[in-house]
């Protein structure tokens, strides 16, 4: 690849942990360019997900720094700046822990819309990614006790996408979805990444899928007490086809 001044994303010696204890993560590295599509993988409790909280701004790592765009974070959760924080669309494994019990899922989808002062746009932006995710019917006036797992991480993805994020960060995205659910929403997310240019920082236990899916897999090591350096193994992409099975 060319050289990119300004890469999407870029974690540089990232040293990261929890409540002062000894670190997950140690000096870890990781570029993400616009367009490219990185699967991370690596043993579980090796510290993927702190990794991919980090990137979300979502997580303040002991040492290192991470770049948007080329810029650097300039705060961690709601402390981040409002542009970069929107820079960054997030999904995680779990959509209940996710989403908030109180909205429907309409509601879910437009909250970052109307957080930042766009509700205006709400409603046509909910329908064209409702159509994308396929959420069709009544789902989008229920609340999630209402839906299934699947309809919403459904729901989820598009609330990521809502604000056209440059980064995707997509912790196990599929790990609780079906075959059918996990190759549409691939497909979602691939499709959006194909029109905007963004980049996707993939986290999964699910090697095939990853290599099926992504440009490149990383590999965190992490055997015992936290993940050292960067690149363990690269991987290049297996031919293009991102059905689950
Ligand atoms: N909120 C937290 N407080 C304290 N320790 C945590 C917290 N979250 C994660 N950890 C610890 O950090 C380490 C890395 O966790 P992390 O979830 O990043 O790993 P992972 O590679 O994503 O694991 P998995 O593949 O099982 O999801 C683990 O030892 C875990 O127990």
């Amino acid at each position: 690849m060319t050289a990119d001044p300004h890469p999407a994303l870029e974690l540089s010696g990232i040293t990261a942990g929890y409540e002062r204890r000894a670190p997950v993560l140690r000096d870890v590295s990781l570029t993400v360019h616009g367009s490219e599509a990185v699967g991370l993988l690596g043993p579980s409790g090796c510290g993927k997900s702190t990794l991919a909280k980090v990137a979300a701004l979502l997580h303040r790592p002991y040492a290192g720094t991470v770049r948007l765009g080329g810029e650097p974070a300039r705060g961690w959760r709601h402390r981040a700046p409002r542009a970069q924080r929107t820079a960054v669309g997030v999904v995680f494994q779990q959509p209940r822990l996710a989403a908030d019990p109180r909205l429907t899922l309409a509601a879910l989808i437009a909250e970052p819309l109307r957080a930042t002062g766009r509700g205006r746009e709400a409603t046509e932006r909910v329908r064209e990614l409702a159509d994308a995710v396929g959420l069709g019917g009544d789902l989008l006036d229920r609340r999630p006790h209402e839906v299934s797992d699947g309809q919403l991480q459904r729901a989820c993805v598009a609330r990521a996408l809502v604000l056209r994020p440059r980064v995707l960060v997509c912790d196990e995205m599929t790990a609780m979805l079906d075959a059918s659910t996990t190759a549409a929403l691939v497909t979602v997310v691939e499709d959006y990444r194909q029109r905007s240019g963004a980049a996707l920082l993939a986290v999964g236990h699910d090697r095939t899928l990853l290599e099926r899916w992504c440009d490149r897999t990383v590999e965190l090591a992490g055997a015992g007490g936290g993940t050292d350096g960067e690149e363990v193994r690269s991987a290049p992409r297996a031919p293009a086809d991102t059905s689950a099975g």
